[in-house]
């Protein structure tokens, strides 16, 4: 289990995340929601330990996040950022392999070479495993890294998954299949913490959610229980219908449409 308590992270004069306490239960996949800057990628470098808290704690299995090693953390917890960055010309099945990279001295055994090819087979990138990583589409990039993420903690036991907009750049079907597979994982018993932007996305694959703002949480709970015109006001001051998908029994969130700043009068035709 993932349990943060009061947990509270500063820097110079700035409190980016305000006394925020939440558990994440194996088998549970819970999105963060929030407005640009509400705190969500703070939270999220708290949660992988790349950053300290200034107060509350976080522990993992029942073990304080802060005394494990790093190598301790790279077996249990995977993060995919929201950038990248990679300069060096690997192929894709290279960036894959760094990911196992904490479970083997020298050279994969002929057990990780099989997680690697597990996946990138359920990330669909099997195809591109000798293209040069930096030959490929923002969006396959991005599948890349995320079979890298897994190929880390894939046989792991209620292992941390933790992404932050794992869906950016993907086409309508790979965030399909992106999300399919993290609710996989989580039924296999996994941790899943995902921040997304798409409040449908997450209405669809949540079984919490969690809405950030000004660092604070504001709502945090089921779908069902949790979405509503109300909410997505106080989080996002922006007005929106929330419906039930009469298919699938999920929430559908269609924003209005806002004109009041857009009047014919303020569009004034560029001049070059
Ligand atoms: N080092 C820093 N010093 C001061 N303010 C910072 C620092 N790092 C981030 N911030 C601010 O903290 C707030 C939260 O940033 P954060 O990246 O966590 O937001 P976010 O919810 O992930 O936003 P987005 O949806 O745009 O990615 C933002 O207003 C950001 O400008």
């Amino acid at each position: 289990m993932l349990t943060v308590e009061n947990v509270t992270y500063k820097t110079g004069k700035h409190t980016l995340v305000k006394d925020i306490s939440f558990m994440v239960q194996p088998g549970e996949i819970m999105v963060i929601l929030g407005a640009n800057g509400a705190g969500k990628s703070s939270l999220m470098r708290l949660l992988s330990a790349e950053k300290k808290l200034s107060a509350g704690s976080i522990s993992l299995s029942g073990k304080a996040l802060n005394s494990y090693t790093a190598k301790e953390l790279a077996l249990k917890r995977a993060i995919l950022n929201q950038q990248n960055i990679v300069n060096l010309d690997f192929s894709a099945m290279e960036i894959v392999q760094m990911g196992r990279y904490p479970h083997y001295g020298n050279k994969p055994m002929t057990h990780d070479l099989d997680i690697i090819n597990e996946v990138m087979t359920v990330t669909g990138t099997t195809h591109m495993a000798d293209r040069s990583f930096l030959s490929l589409s923002g969006g396959e990039q991005q599948r890349v890294h995320l079979a890298r993420v897994l190929a880390q903690i894939w046989d792991t036991p209620e292992a941390l998954l933790l992404l932050d907009e794992p869906v950016s750049g993907m086409d309508i079907l790979y965030q399909q299949q992106t999300l399919s597979l993290a609710h996989m994982l989580a039924k296999k018993g996994f941790m899943v913490v995902a921040i997304l932007h798409d409040i449908n996305l997450a209405a669809q694959y949540a079984d919490n959610i969690m809405m950030l703002k000004n660092g604070r949480k504001w709502y945090h709970g089921a779908p069902a229980d949790i979405l509503s015109t109300k909410s997505i006001y106080d989080v996002f001051e922006t007005e929106a219908d929330v419906f039930t998908n009469p298919n699938t029994l999920k929430q559908l969130i269609m924003p209005k449409v806002i004109t009041h700043h857009l009047s014919e009068q303020n569009l004034k035709p560029f001049t070059l």
